[in-house]
C-alpha cells in the first residue's frame, strides 16, 4: 500500500503555544517542525489560527445507552438503574446497540474523542460501529452474576470471546478488557475469575468502584469492608484495573489505591446529575494518583463530550475545596489526554503529540466568539472556553474523520433516523 501523508500547517500546540507544522506518515506522527516541505504530501491542512490537541480519551462510557438520552433524568443510581434502565435494557438486541454505538460515535469524533474506554453489551456489534467510524476503543463485556453460577460462566463466556473475536481488531485500534460491573452485581468468584482471566490474556479491568453512599454502606454491612479494601482482599487491583466513579473514599482506600496504581476514571458530569457525590480529585492528584476523565453514558450525564467534562472536572474540584487553584486548565487537558492514555495502558502510542505516536490528533478552531480572543494559555482555552462545537478537525490512526466539522466516515442524518426509530421501538416493547 502507498503510504499517505497529511501535513498539518502551522497549527498551535496547545500546551506550548507554539506554531508549529506536523506531518502524518500513516498512522504515526512522523515530524514536528517550524516548517516543513509541502513536497510529496498527499494532503495539506492549512491550520493557520487553529489549536491543536492530542485527541481527547474518555476512559468510562457504554456508548450504546446514546439510545436513551433524556429517558430517565433526574433519579439517583439505584432508581435510574432498577426502574428505567435494567428494565429497557432488557430488550436490548445487536441492531439497537450497533446503531446505539454509531450515535456514540458520532457524538465522539465531533466533540474531539479519539479514544474511548466502553463497559455494555453486544460489544461484537459495537466493535463493528467503532470499525466504521474509525475511532480507538477499548472494549469490555458489562458481566453481572448476582451470584448465579449459571450466569456467571455465560459473562465469562462472552467477555471471552469478545476477547477472543476482537482485541487487535480495526488495525489495532480496538482492544479488549474484561469488565466486571461493581462490587454490587458482580459475586466475589467472578472478582476473583477476572483477576485470573485478566492475567491469562494480559489485559486490563474495567469496573465501577465507589459510586455511591448506598454502595459503600451495604458492602460494609455484608462484608466489613469499604469497596477498594474488598477489592483488594479478593486480589483484583493492580495497575491495569480502570475503576470508574470512585466518589466515596476512605483516607485509607486513597492509600490502597496509590499503592496498587488502579487508575481512577472520574466522571464529574454524571456524578452531579445521579447526585452520587463529589470524587476527591484534587486530593487524589496530589498523591500522584492518575485520575483520567469519563463521561460515563448518555443517559447519566446527558452527552459524551468531554470538553465539557474536562470543565466541570475543574469547576466542582474548585468550589469544594474552596480553592481556585486545583484543577488548573492545563492539568484538566492533561487528564483528558496522557493520563486517559496511561489509564489504558496506551501511553506509548497516543495521549501527546509527539513524534512517533499515533497520530490522533484534533484541530479546534479560534474563529469562532466562545474563542476570542485567545489567552495566553491556550489550555484555558479549551478547557473553560470551547465546548464541542469548536472542534474543526478529528484524526485518529492518521486517518481524517472529520474535517471543517464535516464528518467523513459517518453519515449522521441516516443514523439520527435509524436511533429515533430504535428507541421508540424500544419504548414500545417496556
Ligand atoms: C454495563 C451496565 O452498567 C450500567 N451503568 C451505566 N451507567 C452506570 C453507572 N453510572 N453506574 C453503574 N452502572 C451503570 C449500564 O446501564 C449497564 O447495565
Ligand atoms: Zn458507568
Amino acid at each position: 500500500m502507498a503510504e499517505s501523508t497529511i501535513l498539518i500547517k502551522d497549527a498551535k500546540l496547545v500546551f506550548t503555544g507554539e506554531t508549529k507544522s506536523v506531518l502524518i506518515k500513516d498512522e504515526i506522527i512522523a515530524e514536528i517542525d517550524d516548517v516543513i516541505s509541502e513536497e510529496n504530501v498527499d494532503k495539506v491542512i492549512d491550520a493557520k489560527g487553529m489549536i491543536l490537541s492530542p485527541g481527547f480519551v474518555n476512559t468510562h462510557t457504554h456508548l450504546s445507552m446514546s439510545l436513551f438520552r433524556g429517558l430517565a433524568d433526574d433519579y439517583d443510581l439505584d432508581s435510574w438503574l432498577n426502574d428505567y434502565i435494567w428494565p429497557i435494557e432488557a430488550n436490548l438486541n445487536e441492531n439497537y446497540c450497533y446503531i446505539g454505538a454509531l450515535l456514540a460515535a458520532v457524538e465522539l469524533i465531533k466533540s474531539g474523542t479519539t479514544t474511548f474506554s466502553d463497559m455494555y453489551f453486544y460489544m461484537e456489534d459495537v466493535a463493528r460501529a467503532i470499525d466504521e467510524a474509525g475511532i480507538r476503543g477499548v472494549l469490555s463485556y458489562g458481566m453481572i452474576d448476582f451470584a448465579d453460577a449459571e450466569k456467571r460462566e455465560n459473562e465469562f463466556r462472552e467477555n471471552i470471546s469478545l476477547y477472543e473475536n476482537c482485541n487487535g481488531m480495526s488495525d489495532g485500534k480496538i482492544k479488549v478488557f474484561f469488565g466486571p460491573h461493581s462490587p454490587y452485581t458482580a459475586s466475589k468468584e467472578l472478582l476473583e475469575r477476572v483477576r485470573q482471566e485478566a492475567n491469562k490474556y494480559n489485559t486490563g479491568i474495567h469496573i465501577h468502584v465507589g459510586e455511591t453512599q448506598k454502595e459503600v454502606d451495604d458492602l460494609v454491612e455484608s462484608t466489613g469492608m469499604r469497596p477498594f479494601e474488598y477489592l483488594e482482599s479478593l486480589g483484583l487491583l493492580g495497575p491495569d484495573v480502570v475503576a470508574a466513579h470512585a466518589v466515596w473514599l476512605s483516607d485509607n482506600e486513597i492509600d490502597i489505591i496509590k499503592k496498587y496504581d488502579v487508575k481512577i476514571s472520574h466522571n464529574p458530569c454524571s456524578n452531579m446529575k445521579l447526585a452520587s457525590g463529589i470524587s476527591p480529585v484534587a486530593k487524589l492528584l496530589e498523591n500522584g494518583i492518575c485520575v483520567s476523565l469519563g463521561t460515563d453514558g448518555a443517559s447519566s450525564n446527558n452527552n459524551l463530550d468531554l470538553l465539557e467534562e474536562m470543565k466541570f472536572a475543574s469547576l466542582l474540584q474548585k468550589v469544594d475545596t474552596l480553592n481556585p487553584l486545583v484543577l488548573p486548565a492545563c492539568e484538566v487537558l492533561k487528564m483528558a489526554t496522557i493520563n486517559g492514555a496511561k489509564a489504558l495502558g496506551l501511553e506509548d502510542e497516543i495521549g501527546s503529540i509527539e513524534v512517533g505516536k499515533k497520530a490522533d490528533l484534533i484541530l479546534l478552531d479560534t474563529n469562532s466568539v466562545n474563542m476570542t480572543p485567545d489567552s495566553s494559555d491556550l489550555c484555558s482555552n479549551v478547557v473553560y472556553s470551547a465546548n464541542g462545537s469548536n472542534v474543526d478537525t478529528t484524526i485518529c490512526n492518521g486517518k481524517i474523520l472529520m474535517e471543517n466539522k464535516k464528518l467523513t466516515t459517518l453519515d449522521e442524518e441516516e443514523i439520527y433516523k435509524k436511533a429515533r426509530i430504535a428507541i421508540k421501538e424500544l419504548k414500545e416493547m417496556n
